[in-house]
């Protein structure tokens, strides 16, 4: 913290950078503190609250997490069972754990670290339930760090990665808070135990939307340091000969290591460019909510879940990819692959269960289908949805962006209205209207990745036909933008075939391009990833760093083994020669015998 004062650091993204910096693999154990403790904090407190506890929140004075996770309950908020129960006598709220699945669990940092919480709890006053709130929670004495009487609160053990995280559980039994350690800024309770409520009840959902903005980033950063590993690493790595007799090549010199890592790399620069898009459109968008104008807040909330869900999950695949193709030291944590999946892998679940958020955004697309067939206006993003799908590709051998933009279009719009239609038709069977959007759900999800494929692929060429970029650069990037589009395209090509919209020479057309451009992208790869100025100290990786000193790198990495610590290991003391002296000693007897 001083350290980022010292720096000047004031923008709360450079602190973030720093932050990771500081602490690339091992997650800070201050993450959430910073990214969604202080942020709701700010957004979700009255301005007098925000005044009297952010500040203690960015000084480190108060160090908080966001609690709303129980046992039994995870996606299903308005299922959550914890309760705060208001208390007129004593203008307090009473927080219960009334359940073994009431009890929260998996709260970043409430095991250890942190002696604040956000708590998320259904709320209680005059008797009636309001839903479910968020609560200031103090859970740990500021003198001695120890828990509050009334809590239980303990680790919830090792985990796949986030080792630096001490995901806990916490249990409340009749813990008592003042009245004004509700967040009010949207609802209040007043003195009386009047409830007020908000112009929006999924207002108190906001910090949720504002971390699943984060992720888009996530999936970015992620997905991209696997990518200069691997890229990197397929320069250095020699092996098999690829000319008889030859020597013997890079890696990255067969087809098939650049169809793996070339799209990857194409994928990072576009995930950037959306994460950003992103972020831009969250801060509109979150800016006019503040100022009391919701009319935006379905097309945000849309937009966060599908993308947080369609990043992570190809990122977490690439980086899989990334991983594989750098041969048996991809499997070592000397290559730093291993790392950077088991921390982002989590991202697909947390913030929202990844089918859970795609499920939201199809919820928003199958609405505004039904407003586009009445003929209503529909949000820019959205108005694909009224393409003609009578049209055919009028795709061409230079595979021009128009074209490719076009094609996502008529694939996302051709995929809502058959989930659409598919949930009209179960409808018309006489289905209610729940089982009849559960049995359409499967194209819903489908339909959903290529509405979120289409932002990224438009939002990329959107920039390149905006941005001033030196021609060179400019040249490198549509390489780049249009590897991304035609990969997806003939990766998923029966979903741009079904109606026909490609021909055959289309088809071919598109199948040559892909191949072609590895081969134009090959003799920038190394430039491409190095223009992400990873420092080593952050990819912490044998295989990617800079100088390309791999094999040095892996021995002395090897030689610092704690097994290496002794020559020979107490398991040989212990277990190997008690066990060989025992053999010999038997097979003595059986001679014997
Ligand atoms: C350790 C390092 C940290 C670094 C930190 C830095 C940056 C952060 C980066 C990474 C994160 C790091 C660590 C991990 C932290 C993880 C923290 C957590 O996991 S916190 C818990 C997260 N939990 C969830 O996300 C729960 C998911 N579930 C939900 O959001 C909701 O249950 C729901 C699925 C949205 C359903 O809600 P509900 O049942 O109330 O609503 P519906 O009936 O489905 O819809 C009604 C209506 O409301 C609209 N809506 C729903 N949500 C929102 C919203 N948020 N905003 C706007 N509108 C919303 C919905 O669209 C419907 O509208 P309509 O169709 O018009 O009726
Ligand atoms: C690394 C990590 C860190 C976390 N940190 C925090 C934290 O700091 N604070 C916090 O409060 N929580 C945290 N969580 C908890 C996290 O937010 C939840 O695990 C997440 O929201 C998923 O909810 P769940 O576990 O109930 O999954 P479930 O919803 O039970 O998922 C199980 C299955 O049910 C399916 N499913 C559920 N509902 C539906 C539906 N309506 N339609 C179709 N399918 C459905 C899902 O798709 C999934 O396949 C963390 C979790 C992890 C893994």
């Amino acid at each position: 913290m001083d350290r980022m004062e010292e720096l000047g650091f004031r923008s709360e993204t450079d602190r973030q950078i720093f932050r990771e910096a500081a602490a690339p693999v091992e997650l800070s154990p201050f993450g959430l503190h910073s990214g969604m403790f202080v942020p709701t904090l700010e957004r979700q407190g009255t301005p007098e609250q925000s005044r009297k506890w952010v500040p203690l929140g960015k000084s480190f004075k108060m160090i908080g997490t966001y609690a709303q996770t129980e046992l039994g309950h995870g996606t299903f908020i308005r299922g959550l069972e914890t309760t705060a129960t208001f208390d007129p006598e004593t203008q307090e709220f009473i927080l219960d754990s009334p359940t073994l699945s009431s009890i929260k669990y998996w709260p970043g940092n409430v095991a250890k670290t942190v002696n604040h919480c956000l708590v998320m709890a259904q709320l209680y006053t005059q008797g009636k339930c309001h839903g479910t709130h968020l609560f200031l929670v103090q859970v740990r004495n500021m003198e001695d760090h120890t828990i509050m009487p009334g809590l239980e609160i303990g680790d919830i053990g090792p985990k796949l990665g986030f080792d630096g995280v001490d995901n806990g559980f916490m249990r409340f039994n009749k813990y008592r808070i003042p009245r004004m350690n509700m967040l009010m800024r949207y609802a209040k309770v007043l003195e009386n135990g009047d409830y007020i409520k908000p112009k929006n009840a999924k207002l108190t959902y906001g910090a949720m939307v504002m971390i699943r903005v984060f992720i888009v980033m996530d999936a970015f950063k992620t997905l991209s340091r696997a990518a200069v590993i691997a890229v990197r690493y397929s320069a250095v790595r020699r092996q098999s000969e690829l000319r008889p007799g030859g020597e013997e090549a890079q890696v990255m010199d067969y087809q098939t290591q650049q169809y793996k890592l070339f799209p990857l790399l194409a994928t990072s620069y576009a995930f950037l460019l959306a994460a950003e898009g992103m972020s831009q459109i969250y801060a509109k968008i979150s800016s006019d909510i503040e100022r009391g104008n919701l009319e935006d807040m379905p097309q945000l909330h849309a937009l966060a879940c599908g993308l947080k869900a369609f990043c992570t999950w190809v990122a977490c695949e690439g980086i899989e990819v990334c991983r594989m193709s750098c041969g048996g030291h991809g499997y070592s944590h000397a290559s730093g692959i291993p790392k950077i999946y088991a921390n982002i892998v989590g991202a697909c679940t947390y913030e929202g269960e990844n089918t859970v958020m795609m499920l939201q955004t199809a919820r928003y697309l199958s609405k505004c289908y039904i407003r586009g067939q009445r003929g209503e206006s529909l949000p820019e993003l959205i108005q694909y949805l009224t393409t003609d799908l009578n049209v055919k590709s009028t795709l061409g051998e230079d595979c021009s962006f128009e074209s490719l933009v076009a094609a996502y279009s008529h694939r996302a719009a051709r995929m809502v209205a058959v989930a659409c239609k598919l949930q009209q038709t179960n409808k018309k069977k006489g289905m209610a209207g729940h089982d009849a959007w559960n049995k359409s759900t499967v194209p819903f999800i489908a339909a959903t990745k290529a509405h979120c494929h289409l932002f990224i692929v438009r939002n990329f060429v959107t920039i390149l036909s905006q941005k001033k970029i030196d021609p060179a650069t400019h040249n490198v990037l549509s390489q780049l933008c249009t590897l991304y589009a035609v990969y997806g395209i003939v990766e998923n090509m029966g979903e741009f075939m079904q109606d026909g919209y490609f021909n055959q020479d289309q088809v071919s057309i598109l199948n040559r391009k892909v191949l072609a451009l590895l081969e134009d992208i090959r003799p920038n790869a190394v430039a491409l990833v190095d223009a992400f100025d990873y420092p080593d100290h952050l990819l912490q990786s044998c295989l990617g760093r800079y100088d390309g000193q791999v094999y040095e790198a892996l021995y002395e990495y090897s030689k610092s083994s704690p097994l290496n610590n002794t020559d020979i290991h107490s398991s040989y003391y212990n277990y190997i020669r008690p066990m060989m002296q025992k053999r010999s000693e038997s097979k003595n007897i059986s001679a014997k015998l």
